[in-house]
């Protein structure tokens, strides 16, 4: 028998039973459950990552969804046990869901949800971040601060590079990569090369039109080009742009993480790029091969990067913490109030909406109507990844 979870109970009366596993950010989420007659029971055990027997304890006899993290690994045997206790839904309180195995919860008619939109500006803002504090080595220099090694400005001290002029890289230029990439070229004028499956027209445009106002202001123009592999988006690190006397070449990772995209960053990519440039992840650690990247690192003092996201989360590969060429955070890219607020929302909503029989909303990338707290949210699910696998209705809003 699974050991018992603490949990906290909302509205213990309710009809339909949702377990969450984690207590998230604001009160909406729970109001909105509450208020649809849902019983809310959230996990409220100490330790960060629970574990599969947790969550089938959790799960218990009866639940009707489940609100999860990209932390736990939804596959065939947590979507058996939610099924088997007459569960039809579950979200995860993310947009990337590469814990869940879709094509088990199909097997089981389980609708997965995710959480897009609501983090997009969020996690480019925490990209952008990175890439300022790599290129102006700012953690660095504040160590060296608090270490009381400041005696007085030197030209030499903390000597980092110049965005403006030089080139950005994005892979993947979804929804949050085309963010970064309008971050990039319009907050520093940096010239944008991306690659992508698809070709990301709403950025090119915006690229183009921007040049086209600072040359009309009689200064130099940003400029586009969408590369046809991500060997040609690291190699662009050889172009030497004339402007400015430093060469800075930042490449932003914003994938999703599946086949195609593990480890595309390896020993063999990072031997192609430029010494001095700068790697930012902020989309799931494995696609850069992390033990490589030490290497890369050790043999290339110039090369700096900026990790939001590690292989083996919440650990790093031996060596990378000590790396002063590295800027490590806890995977928060999405952590701003409203947005972790708006993802909460979102996961309950896809859970709620699955249970009463909504259809799925006919566009993720148009979450707005769901986050405005000043009117009811529209029944139907935001955003469930399976529905067309699971042949559920859409949404004719
Ligand atoms: N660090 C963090 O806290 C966060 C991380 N993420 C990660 O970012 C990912 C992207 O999120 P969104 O932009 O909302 O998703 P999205 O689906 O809008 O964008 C992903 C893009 O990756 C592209 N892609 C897929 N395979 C590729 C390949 N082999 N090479 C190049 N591009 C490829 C897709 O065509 C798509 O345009 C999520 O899946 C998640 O893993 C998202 C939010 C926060
Ligand atoms: O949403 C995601 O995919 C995250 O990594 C956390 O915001």
């Amino acid at each position: 028998m699974a050991k018992p979870v603490s949990i906290e109970v909302w509205n213990p009366n309710g009809k339909y039973r949702v377990v969450s596993t984690k207590s998230m950010p604001g009160t909406r989420w729970i109001n909105l459950l509450i208020e649809q007659d849902c019983r809310l029971e959230i996990c409220t055990e100490k330790k960060t990552i629970l574990s599969v027997e947790d969550i089938i304890a959790l799960i218990g006899d009866k639940c009707d969804g489940v609100i999860g993290q990209l932390t736990e690994d939804w596959g065939e045997t947590l979507f058996a046990a939610l099924s088997k206790a007459g569960g039809k839904a579950f979200s995860n309180m993310a947009v990337g869901y590469n814990n869940v195995d879709v094509n088990a919860a199909n097997k089981y008619g389980v609708a997965v949800g995710n959480t897009p939109g609501v983090l997009t500006e969020t996690t480019a803002e925490l990209a952008a971040s990175l890439s300022l504090a790599a290129a102006r080595r700012i953690v660095e220099a504040d160590g060296f601060m608090r270490a009381g090694l400041y005696d007085g400005w030197l030209p030499h001290l903390f000597v980092g590079n110049l965005l403006k002029g030089q080139t950005v890289g994005v892979i993947g230029a979804g929804r949050i990569g085309s963010a970064y990439a309008r971050m990039m070229v319009e907050g520093f004028k940096m010239n944008l090369i991306y690659f992508d499956l698809y070709q990301s027209t709403r950025l090119e445009k915006f690229v183009t039109a921007y040049g086209q106002f600072l040359k009309a202001n009689g200064e130099q123009p940003v400029t586009w080009k969408r590369a046809s592999s991500m060997s040609e988006v690291l190699q662009e690190a050889d172009v030497v742009n004339s402007f400015t006397y430093s060469i800075v070449f930042i490449i932003s990772l914003h994938p999703v993480l599946d086949k195609t995209t593990y480890h595309l960053i390896n020993k063999e990519s990072l031997a192609t790029m430029k010494k001095e440039a700068i790697l930012i992840n902020c989309s799931r650690g494995p696609v850069v091969d992390e033990v490589a990247l030490v290497e890369h690192l050790k043999q290339n003092p110039m090369f700096r990067v900026g990790l939001d996201v590690f292989e083996d989360e919440p650990y790093m590969k031996p060596g990378l913490g000590e790396m002063k060429n590295a800027i490590v955070v806890p995977h928060i890219a999405s952590a701003s109030k409203w947005t972790r607020e708006g993802m909460a929302t979102l996961a309950a909503l896809n859970v709620l909406g699955k249970i009463k029989g909504y259809p799925v909303w006919h566009d993720p990338n148009r979450v707005d109507p769901f986050l405005n707290e000043n009117a009811p949210p529209p029944a139907a699910s935001p955003s469930i990844v399976n529905a067309k696998a699971l042949g559920l209705p859409v949404s004719k809003l």
